[in-house]
């Protein structure tokens, strides 16, 4: 996808609410697609609009050899090298949203340490249908991730690195590279890219209707009107 396509679709959605861009697939015959298992949910509240880069791991299969502490040292360098890679970080545009299919694994894949690294280089957000670690810091630094759980453990011994900008499922929904994804309190959608104007244009449809029915009862009750009216 071209610099320009990113942006005119990133500014389309930058405005839209989840529930926006659900009706918005629903206008397009799309009930079935989209919607994100309600389990996946925010760390903090947030709300982003990014394009998807995907990555997938897979269980780690083999047995862990016994070490010593410093010999194991040395074995999880090997690990973060050769088998659960981070993958993509050099490819990191503005605006993308990291979807990480970690195959359900209690694992925290994601922590304040890449993340922040990730976001550093453009990232907007992270998903993932399995855990985040350093949840505590990743709220501090307000990097924001919608995650299944919350995990304790590194890589090493539990997950393997699969493929990266490749069609993955998280939470039931299909997530190609590319795609839209929307984010806040009400969980995550993913847009397919090839129906991305259309569903905006409904979407925009809706929450403009949504935003003058409730600016009125604002007004009614003599509340000051907030971004979401205004
Ligand atoms: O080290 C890891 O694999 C994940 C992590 O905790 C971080 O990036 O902060
Ligand atoms: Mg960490």
């Amino acid at each position: 996808m071209s610099q320009d396509e990113r942006q005119t679709l990133l500014e389309l959605y930058k405005d839209l609410r989840v529930a926006d861009v659900r009706d918005g697939m629903d206008w397009n015959m799309m009930h079935q697609y989209g919607s994100v298992h309600h389990s996946i949910r925010p760390l903090f509240p947030a709300r982003v609009v990014g394009i998807a880069r995907t990555s997938r791991y897979m269980p780690y299969e083999q047995s862990i050899p016994h070490m010593s502490p410093d010999e194991y040292t040395e074995w999880v360098a090997w690990y973060y090298r050769e088998v659960s890679k981070n993958p993509g970080f050099a490819e990191i545009e503005d605006g993308d949203f990291v979807c990480v299919d970690q195959s359900g694994v209690s694992v925290g894949i994601l922590g304040s340490n890449n993340s922040l690294a990730y976001y550093s280089k453009g990232a907007r957000a992270f998903m993932t249908n399995g855990g985040v670690r350093d949840t505590d810091e990743l709220i501090l630094q307000q990097v924001p991730v919608w995650s299944q759980f919350v995990s304790q453990g590194m890589n090493q011994g539990r997950i393997r690195f699969d493929a990266k900008d490749v069609p993955i499922s998280i939470g039931g929904a299909v997530i190609r590279p590319g795609d839209m994804i929307v984010a806040d309190g009400d969980g995550v959608i993913v847009v397919p890219r090839n129906i991305a104007h259309e569903v905006a244009k409904y979407a925009h449809q809706e929450f403009s209707n949504d935003k003058s029915g409730r600016r009125k009862l604002y007004e009614q009750l003599g509340w000051e009107l907030d971004h979401t009216v205004a």
